[in-house]
């Protein structure tokens, strides 16, 4: 399953896998981060133009000082790919001369501000290595979902989103309960089919605006955007009881297992990503110590 970032970049695919030639996005060009915040980062250039700045509603957003609210634009004309600084601060350069607008050529090096992003002919056999590349770093290869470090990447990015809306945003952190025994009992493997079974699970049950990862061995996290507490705790309890109707394959050696599940939301004063998932593990703590097979939140009991 792929789903696209609101901004359209690669990053908020939940599960990831290679692009394959031929399927559809072989037309369009890609930018390709190669120095500064969201390193290894691809973003498509189709049809719609790209705004790449600071601001939130920015296509490409980089949160970066050095980066102008609104800093440059590229986007697709009948001839080919153009790109305009869009009054920039610290100006746009391509190939290191400062530009107001020109045409794009595969393998050009645009600086904006700190950051050097690389523009690639989206056929390119390059543009397909960073592909994976990027991939293998951000993504856990047992469960297809997000790995840890980029989970933490996007929260970082999704309370910024959250704060300059005044939107609100809830984590959830879903940890297996008594895993242990079950690799005890059955085996490693056995552990790993559990393991599969269960991201598939909280997968198909997320929004398409959700993001969701495994931070831990047998922890996962999700991001729920414009989730107030009540919405996220109700929506914990589905996952919980989701996990807990699942009948696992015999290879698991077990047909049942369950999660709990903590859950917090983001503040006005919580300025870090640190403070959030602090929240959400004591809840989490709170319902493994209650019994497990359970939801706990920071208002709801
Ligand atoms: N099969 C498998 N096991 C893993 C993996 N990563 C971590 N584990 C195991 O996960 C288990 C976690 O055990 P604990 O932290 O004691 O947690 P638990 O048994 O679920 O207990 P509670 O969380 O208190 O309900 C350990 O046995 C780890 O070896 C993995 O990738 N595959």
């Amino acid at each position: 399953m792929i789903r696209r970032d609101r901004d359209s970049t690669t990053t908020q695919r939940r599960t990831l896998h290679p692009a394959k030639v031929g399927d559809g996005h072989d037309e369009s060009a890609s930018l390709v981060v190669l120095q500064g915040q969201r390193l290894g980062q691809r973003v498509d250039v189709a049809a719609a133009p790209v705004t790449i700045g600071r601001a939130p509603e920015c296509e490409f957003q980089i949160v970066d000082r050095s980066v102008s609210r609104q800093h440059a634009r590229i986007w697709r004309e009948p001839s080919g790919y153009r790109i305009k600084d869009l009054d920039s601060t610290n100006k746009t350069l391509l190939n290191d001369q400062p530009i107001i607008e020109a045409e794009l050529k595969d393998g050009d090096h645009i600086s904006i501000g700190a950051c050097v992003l690389k523009f690639m002919d989206r056929s390119s056999v390059e543009a397909r290595y960073h592909d994976e590349i990027y991939q293998l770093a951000t993504m856990d290869p047992l469960t297809g979902l997000y790995n840890r470090r980029h989970f933490l990447e996007l929260l970082d990015r999704e309370l910024a989103r959250s704060a300059s809306h005044a939107r609100p945003l809830a984590l959830l952190i879903v940890d297996l309960d008594h895993f242990k025994s079950i690799n005890d009992r059955h085996g490693h493997p056995a552990g790993d089919v559990v393991l599969r079974q269960v991201s598939a699970a909280l997968d198909a049950c997320m929004r398409d605006d959700a993001i969701l990862a495994r931070i831990g061995g047998e922890e996962f996290a999700a991001i729920l955007p414009e989730h107030g507490i009540e919405a996220a705790t109700e929506f914990a309890r589905r996952l919980c009881g989701a996990v807990a109707a699942l009948t696992l394959d015999a290879q698991a050696g077990t047909r049942r297992v369950t999660v709990s599940i903590g859950v917090a939301n983001w503040r006005a004063g919580m300025a870090l990503v640190g403070d959030l998932m602090r929240a959400a593990d004591a809840q989490l703590y709170r319902a493994k110590q209650s019994g497990r097979n359970r939801v706990c939140s920071e208002a709801v009991s």
